[in-house]
């Protein structure tokens, strides 16, 4: 086992062994229990036949997912599933498709510039995003850059605000309503982690709820969660594990989905996204026992943990996708920066398991920019009447 990969799992164990203090500060109760499977998947023709019926009275919706109502089948349907794939036999010769998403990105980016450019014809503005960085962490500058970047390739106009690690609680949050009064601000982030002396929760619920394009607003979890319900937005990187997903082709409706992480950033939002697309989700975190055992089982995995080389290649079942949204800095002196970043995978065990995984960098990263701007845009075209609700890439 390599030195990360050890200490991951060791952070892991003793994560267990003290549970009063995790270092992976992972929230939520485990999900996915067994029994509730069996409905899952019928035959497939008469699910056809059926999604057909059903889809013709509701509506649907590309990343929110097809609005189905659930109806539970008597168990002994699955008796006519084909037997699950064995992890035994894993042929360790095969590569996985890379999934470029930096190609995705790309397209999304496009198309944002196309539709800032119809709405500065129309109304004479373009979308504004505002991002609060607090204190000078490296990792935290990059994604801003990235971010401001992002907006300049679009036509999105950006401002900065930058404060001292070391400023109080109501400068933060003094800075956030001036944003939150400026009409030519769409799109508030407040760039995270704070520092800790910062009540997180409070800074955040100083956002508007119509500028909240990171979807953390507790009115837009809430939405997310309730599926009769549409949030005004959505979180970015759970958006960007769908797109990913969604553009490669992979079916998500009965498939075995793991989400490794709780985090209200991705792990929370992208288990609800998931379920809204009929998919069974297991959330494995800090407490879970099993966690090899669980991610085996899986179709798709996504991992949002924030422990490099968390998840080995022995942790895959052969074939399963793999959604790595991990970003962990590990010290590179070599690099321009100083460090470098890696996923949450350990790739290279991983590609020859997986029939597709995401690569860190140039993964889900930069289509989690790409949709914080697709955010920014939604909801500039709310604010000039251009739109009745977000619209969906
Ligand atoms: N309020 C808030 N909202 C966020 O969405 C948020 C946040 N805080 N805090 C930190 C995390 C992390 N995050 C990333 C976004 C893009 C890349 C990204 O573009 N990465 C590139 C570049 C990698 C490189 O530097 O080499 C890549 O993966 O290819 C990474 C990480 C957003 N987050």
């Amino acid at each position: 086992m390599g030195g990360a990969a050890a200490a991951a799992v060791a952070l892991l164990a003793a994560t267990r062994r003290r549970p009063a203090a995790p270092p992976l500060a992972f929230l939520l109760p485990r999900v996915a229990r067994a029994g509730l499977h069996e409905a899952a998947a019928p035959a497939a023709e008469e699910e056809k036949g059926r999604t057909r019926r059903r889809r013709r009275r509701s509506s649907s919706s590309r990343l929110l997912g097809p609005d189905i109502p659930d109806t539970w089948d008597p168990p002994l349907r699955a008796a006519a599933r084909p037997p699950p794939p064995s992890g035994a036999g894993v042929d360790y010769e095969s590569t996985a498709t890379i999934i470029d998403g930096k190609s995705v990105a790309e397209d999304i980016r496009f198309q944002i510039a196309e539709e800032v450019r119809q709405m500065k014809n129309a109304v004479g503005h373009a979308p504004g995003l505002a991002v609060v960085l607090v204190g000078d962490r490296r990792d935290s500058e990059s994604y801003v850059r990235y971010k401001i970047k992002g907006c300049e390739e679009v036509g999105i106009k950006s401002l900065l605000a930058e404060l001292p690690g070391n400023c109080t609680e109501d400068v933060v949050v003094d800075s956030v309503s001036r944003f939150n009064e400026d009409p030519s601000v769409h799109g508030i982030l407040v760039q995270l982690p704070l520092p800790q002396h910062m009540d997180e929760e409070r800074i955040l619920s100083a956002i508007s709820l119509e500028k909240d394009v990171d979807g953390f607003h507790p009115l837009n979890v809430g939405n997310l969660a309730l599926r009769s319900r549409k949030p005004l937005f959505v979180p970015c990187a759970a958006k960007a594990c769908l797109e990913l997903l969604l553009q490669s082709g992979i079916e998500l409706m009965g498939k075995h989905v793991t989400v490794i992480g709780r985090s209200k950033v991705v792990g929370l939002p992208t288990s609800l996204l998931l379920q809204r697309h009929h998919a069974t989700v297991s959330i494995i975190h800090a407490f879970t026992t099993n966690p090899e055992e669980i991610t085996r089982q899986s179709d798709i995995v996504i991992s949002a943990a924030g422990v490099a080389n968390l998840v080995r290649g022995s942790w895959l079942k052969k074939g399963a996708v793999v959604i790595d949204v991990g970003t962990n800095p590990i010290e590179d002196p070599t690099s321009d920066y100083g460090y470098r970043l890696t996923g949450d995978v350990c790739f290279e065990e991983a590609v020859k398991v997986a029939s597709a995984i995401t690569p860190v960098p140039g993964g889900v990263g930069p289509v989690t920019i790409a949709m914080l701007l697709a955010n920014t845009l939604d909801s500039a075209k709310l604010a000039y009447g251009l739109a009745t609700e977000s619209h969906e890439l």
